[in-house]
């Protein structure tokens, strides 16, 4: 489980994010909602450790995140933050090894190896694995930076806005994929998503953010709500269902 317990933060002097408390499952996909600037990002970088944490406490499994060593915290979880601003003359197979560095620390083996052909294959990259990272498209880059952090094979994953680029089908497969992650190998993802329908089919908890707090927090059936979401977004929404899961309507 991530417990996140009193946790204020600051940029400048601007308040972020304000006293939170919440708990994302372990062996869960949990999605991250809410509108642009409600703090999602700044959340998931505090929970990756990419930003100290400036007052309260974030735990993954028991470690207490601001205490961990980061050789430790690497085993733990992976973070595909929002902005990559990775060299692009590096090759892709050469980026999804990276992944694969807290395991071998410079010295890769075979094991090495295999996890990064697995993972370039995993997300249809491996024909074009050879390839620059400026010599693909936008999609091809964000799976090519998604597997990097599947190839890190951490028990949590977390992704920011995974979504980004990616046409529908490879939306789907990645969605499957984390949910084949959570169910049958047992590991945690959370997930920022703005696609609120990818969020009602797919995950298992939801965690609504508004204005640097939380706004709700739950199954996606209590979550997904017109109450819920029309306060969330300041817009009209209504709710209907699909395949026994919300499906959230706001076209008209
Ligand atoms: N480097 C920064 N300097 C100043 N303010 C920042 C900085 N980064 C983020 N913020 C502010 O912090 C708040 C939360 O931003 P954050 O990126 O966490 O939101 P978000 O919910 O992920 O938004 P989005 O959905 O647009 O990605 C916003 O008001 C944003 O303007």
């Amino acid at each position: 489980m991530i417990q996140i317990t009193g946790v204020s933060h600051r940029i400048g002097t601007a308040p972020i994010l304000h006293d939170i408390t919440a708990a994302m499952p372990a062996g869960r996909l949990t999605a991250l909602i809410g509108p642009n600037g409600a703090g999602k990002s700044t959340l998931l970088r505090l929970i990756g450790r990419l930003e100290p944490c400036q007052a309260g406490r974030i735990e993954v499994d028991g470690l207490d995140v601001g205490r961990t060593p980061t050789e430790r915290l690497a085993l733990k979880l992976a973070i595909l933050g929002q902005q990559t601003h990775i060299a692009s003359r590096l090759r892709l197979r050469e980026l999804v090894g990276f992944g694969r560095w807290p395991h071998h620390r410079g010295r890769p083996g075979p094991a090495d190896q295999a996890a990064v052909e697995a993972a370039l294959d995993a997300f249809g990259l491996a024909g074009i694995a050879g390839r620059f990272l400026d010599e693909v498209s936008g999609g091809q880059r964000q799976r090519a930076h998604i597997a990097m952090s599947f190839a890190q094979a951490t028990d949590w994953l977390l992704l920011d806005e995974p979504l980004n680029n990616l046409d529908m089908a490879h939306a789907r497969a990645l969605m499957a994929r984390l949910r084949g992650l959570v169910r049958d190998g047992g590991r945690s993802a959370v997930m920022v998503v703005h696609e609120i329908n990818y969020a009602a089919a797919w995950a298992d908890h939801i965690i609504a953010m508004k204005d640097g707090r939380i706004a709700a927090e739950g199954p996606p059936e209590a979550v997904l709500t017109e109450a819920v979401l029309s306060g969330l977004y300041d817009t009209p929404v209504s709710i209907g269902s699909h395949l026994g899961r919300p499906l959230v309507l706001h076209h008209a």
